[in-house]
């Protein structure tokens, strides 16, 4: 017999999957020069980043350094795969409202240039839908490539 829900047993086969292969979980603080210190890893070939940065960052100076912070974990050649919310003052989760940093595609391109990364693909997807657990205006998807040569093998 066919689930009603495809899609959801999908997504629990694929969350199944990806947590097998994870080997380590890290504190990280995005604000730290190297954020997984006291930890040293080597330079990785993906970083994915999804609705973080402006949750950790209180001004556009610290989210352009926390930027900078995280591509030092990326190696030449390597990839940042970010999601980020657009036009967000705050967001609520579990009745506890947290603040977030009001951001505009233009400033977050221009950090993640100034971070030394060449953006690949950008996409701002507008959301207007009225909610009780977020502000936010937009999402913004981009996949960006670490500059410099990429190391022999
Ligand atoms: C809106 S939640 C997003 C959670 C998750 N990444 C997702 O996409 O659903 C914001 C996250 O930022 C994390 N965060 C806040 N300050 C941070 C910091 N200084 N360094 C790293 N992560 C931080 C919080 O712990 C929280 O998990």
């Amino acid at each position: 017999m066919h689930s009603i829900f495809p899609l959801r047993e999908k997504w629990a086969e694929k969350e199944e999957k990806l947590r097998k292969k994870v080997k380590q979980v890290l504190k990280c603080d995005v604000r730290k020069p190297n954020p997984l210190a006291p930890v040293t890893l080597p330079a990785a070939d993906c970083l994915l980043s999804t609705l973080c940065l402006e949750a950790a960052c209180k001004d556009l100076g610290t989210f352009r350094a926390a930027l900078k912070n995280i591509s030092s974990l990326v190696k030449p050649g390597g990839h940042l795969v970010m999601v980020t919310v657009l036009k967000e003052t705050y967001y609520v989760v579990d009745q506890h409202s947290f603040s977030c940093l009001y951001l505009d595609q233009e400033s977050v391109e221009e950090a993640i240039k100034d971070a030394g990364f060449d953006i690949k693909f950008i996409k701002e997807i507008q959301e207007h839908s009225p909610n009780t657990f977020s502000d936010f205006g937009a999402l913004l998807h981009v996949v960006a490539r670490k500059r410099g040569p990429k190391p022999a093998q």
